[in-house]
């Protein structure tokens, strides 16, 4: 049992997250920073890699007061369990995710986690446990769904979301196209990490939308 996992990014129209120094770079406007928003608050969890923790310093909240108004309503959390996999407990405790919003977060360690970094991180975070060296992200979904996140949305990065596809963890992309070059093969992309070498192993994709927005493309593809 695993969750249903929605990977969202917004990429520049040559494939790339952010620049080669991995400076968050606003590749979406406001119309799909709202279109993220709806479909975070329509999840019970949301999850990012270390990485963009400590580029971006994201809070990962929803924002909008109608929407979360309406999870409160149902029962719900304001906000999704906030999850940052970092197998090295390398969260800075001041981070915005811990502080900023109400509601669970989750820190995803792994067994060689430093124990100075875990105590720092308790009083702010439940901890999990999976892996030697690295998080054991198969592990993982197992624990999030026993904990009740049937739906969970992946916001990056390039590293995360190739842990996640290469080991059969995705349902559904999201991605917003951009009309800008960022260029530079160290910055980031959708997929980053080893890659595939055969094709019998790329996954294969299904393309179920494709639509304007703003001044760039919104496209659907559900992984087969
Ligand atoms: N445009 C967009 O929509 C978005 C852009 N970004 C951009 O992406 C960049 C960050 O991406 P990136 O540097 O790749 O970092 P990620 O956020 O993908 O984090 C990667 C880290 O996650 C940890 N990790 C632990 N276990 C695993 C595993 N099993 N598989 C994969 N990763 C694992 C690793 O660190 P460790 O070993 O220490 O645990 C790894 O280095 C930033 O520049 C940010 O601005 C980010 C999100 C969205
Ligand atoms: N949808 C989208 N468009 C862009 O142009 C972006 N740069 C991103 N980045 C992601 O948004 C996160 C910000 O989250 P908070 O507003 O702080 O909650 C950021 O970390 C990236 O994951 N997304």
């Amino acid at each position: 049992m695993r969750p249903y996992v929605i990977v969202n990014v917004a990429v520049s129209a040559d494939g790339k997250l952010s620049t080669r120094e991995r400076r968050q770079v606003k590749i979406s406007g406001n119309v799909d920073f709202d279109r993220v928003d709806e479909i975070k608050a329509g999840c019970d969890g949301i999850m990012v890699g270390i990485g963009t923790v400590l580029a971006d310093d994201p809070s990962l909240t929803v924002k909008s007061p109608e929407r979360i108004a309406e999870r409160v309503k149902q029962g719900r959390p304001e906000h999704p369990v906030r999850i940052v996999v970092d197998s090295q407990a390398r969260t800075p405790p001041d981070a915005k995710i811990l502080h900023k919003g109400s509601g669970k977060r989750i820190i995803v360690i792994a067994e060689s986690a430093p124990s100075e970094r875990i105590t720092a991180l308790a009083p702010h975070a439940e901890l999990i446990k999976t892996g030697m060296s690295q998080v054991d992200l198969k592990d993982l979904m197992h624990k999030l769904a026993e904990t009740g996140i049937k739906k969970l949305m992946v916001e990056g990065g390039g590293t995360l979301i190739w842990g996640m596809i290469s080991a059969g963890l995705v349902d559904e992309l999201i991605m917003f196209v951009g009309n800008i070059i960022i260029g530079g093969e160290d910055a980031p992309t959708l997929a980053d990490g080893l890659g595939f070498i055969h094709e019998s192993d790329f996954p294969v994709l299904e393309l179920t939308s494709v639509s304007p927005m703003e001044k760039g493309v919104l496209i659907h593809w559900k992984v087969k």
